[in-house]
């Protein structure tokens, strides 16, 4: 059973109706009782509503009227079994989430730090919970000696704790891969904009510079203006230390890997749910092979999502071995990527010299000859697919580099395999048109548009596309343009002075 990632202390006294189990939590621990107080567990990936629908919210609160029918969603994600949680809460109500009196900007997610206090406003008492990342030991609470010694992040991975007076950057890692680590970062000038509303957060990629190298991914990055594609805010060089800084949103629902990611295996998801994402994935697609970029480490851990659910927006990320191509229109040469999920025609590092002419790959010799073009991705695409609808990855055999470049140059996919049983045929055949081994067979993004698979759902998919992007886009980003204000829960609004949080100091600034 996954270990609880944060616990919500309930400090409002609770009757006897408002905890009701949900359909996400149903099975699991979802509340203990210790010394006479409720605490909610936030288990992974799972997302914890509080509200008053009792069809749709894990801890209820009926009885008040100005509470929303969904008022806030709060939940942890694991970035691995070696890493410290990360806890958020997202207000999605009409009169607002309060945490340690300041009001959330609605549908921003913010981290949570231990000790947070959450207020819901309500017309009667405050409804309150404290968020704790562990639960205090009960045999002494007082005895603080066995907690865990934070090191300082700082030196260890040699990174400024403040960028150019401009940033500060918080020491929660959110996660890490071969060329940085991705921590919890600020904007200055937000302290003193947001008086009254929290401090919003956002994410710094720091990477180890080699020498003489350029910070293509930061100039990648600055180019490109599309939902579904991470959007950076500043970057800072910092010569002395060799080190990158990628300041950008913070994506809170964790990676596609993780997501998937039940247990010891990756777990498929529905068909919908797939469809959903390979929609998304591809309108990225498009725009960036449009404008001659290719990603060339397209895989589940690029893959963010902006909550753990289905249905949610997905953000491209990691352009660090991204290619611009715009202007110079040529292919390219060089072996990058991650083998799993690398097209043939790229190559292996472990195989250009000795590539078999006799393989049924052998195309695939003169195309890596000939270099590469955006196709790479397209091939990336359909591994990932194929992870998705079966939850097993095509190629991966024992997971050696060699394992996989023997499945790939056999080229086959086995449909006979169980977790195929239920999958229709147009999602089979979007998956071998994009795994292809002849680039020059494979589909491109817009051609994979047209596939019947994608075309026989795409006025759906569109209205969800629409829909889903305009809810989690901060409302600052869509003012002006959006609807959904319309759409806010049908619930008793309260007066303004009643949102100014119960705190003298905040009034007086008022
Ligand atoms: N903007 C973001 N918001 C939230 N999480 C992020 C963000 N950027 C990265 N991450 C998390 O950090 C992880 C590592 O980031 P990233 O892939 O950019 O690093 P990397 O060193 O280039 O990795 P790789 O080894 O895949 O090349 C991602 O898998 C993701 O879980």
């Amino acid at each position: 059973m996954s270990r609880p990632l944060g616990y919500l202390e309930v400090l409002t006294k609770p009757s006897k109706n408002n905890f009701v189990s949900c359909p996400t939590l149903s099975g699991l621990p979802s509340k203990e009782r210790r010394k006479d107080k409720d605490y909610l567990k936030l288990v992974k990936h799972s997302i914890l509503k509080i509200g008053r629908s009792n069809k749709e919210c894990d801890f209820l609160l009926a009885d008040d009227p100005s509470i929303s029918s969904v008022h806030c969603h709060i939940w942890g994600i694991l970035f691995d079994d070696s890493s410290v949680p990360m806890c958020y809460i997202k207000d999605v109500s009409l009169n607002g989430t309060f945490v340690n009196s300041k009001r959330l900007e609605r549908e921003t997610a913010y981290v949570l730090n231990d000790n947070d206090l959450i207020d819901l406003p309500t017309l009667g008492n405050a409804v309150s919970f404290r968020f704790l990342e562990s639960l205090p030991d009960l045999e002494d609470p007082e005895d603080t000696s066995a907690r865990k010694e934070t090191p300082d992040i700082y030196s260890t991975l040699n990174i400024k704790k403040s960028v150019e007076n401009k940033w500060d950057i918080s020491p929660r890692i959110i996660g890490n891969g071969t060329f940085g680590n991705v921590l919890v970062a600020f904007k200055k000038s937000e302290i003193v904009a947001s008086d009254v509303y929290s401090r919003p957060n956002f994410a710094v990629k720091v990477i180890k510079l080699r020498k003489y190298k350029v910070d293509k991914e930061a100039k990648i990055l600055l180019k490109l203006n599309h939902p579904n594609i991470i959007k950076i805010h500043y970057t800072f060089n910092d010569l002395m230390n060799n080190n990158l800084y990628i300041f950008q949103d913070l994506i809170p629902g964790g990676d596609l890997f993780s997501y998937l990611a039940k247990g010891e295996c990756l777990t498929a998801i529905s068909e919908t749910e797939t469809l959903i994402i390979v929609y998304q994935i591809l309108k990225a697609l498009h725009y960036i092979h449009g404008r001659g970029i290719v990603h060339r480490d397209l895989k589940l851990d690029n893959i963010l999502l902006c909550s753990p659910e289905p249905c949610t927006r997905i953000v491209l990320a990691d352009f660090g071995i991204a290619k611009d191509l715009s202007l110079k229109n040529t292919r390219m040469n060089t072996i990058v990527g991650t083998p799993e999920y690398c097209a043939p025609e790229v190559g292996f590092k472990a195989t250009r010299s000795i590539i078999d002419q006799s393989c049924s790959r052998a195309n695939t010799i003169d195309q890596s000859m000939n270099g590469y073009d955006s196709k790479c991705d397209i091939w990336s695409l359909g591994v990932i697919t194929h992870i998705m609808l079966t939850g097993i990855s095509p190629f991966y055999g024992d997971g050696s580099e060699n394992s996989i470049i023997q499945n790939v140059k056999r080229g086959k996919l086995d449909f006979s395999m169980k977790p195929w049983n239920n999958v229709n045929h147009n999602a089979k055949q979007f998956v071998e048109k994009l795994l292809e081994i002849d680039a020059d067979k494979r589909l491109d993004s817009k051609q994979s548009f047209q596939h019947p698979w994608i075309s026989r759902y795409q006025t759906q998919l569109e209205k969800i596309y629409q829909k889903k992007i305009m809810s989690t886009l901060s409302a600052a980003e869509i003012e002006g343009k959006a609807d959904w204000k319309r759409r806010l829960p049908k619930c008793v609004s309260l007066s303004n002075s009643s949102l100014i949080p119960n705190n003298k100091k905040q009034r007086k600034n008022i």
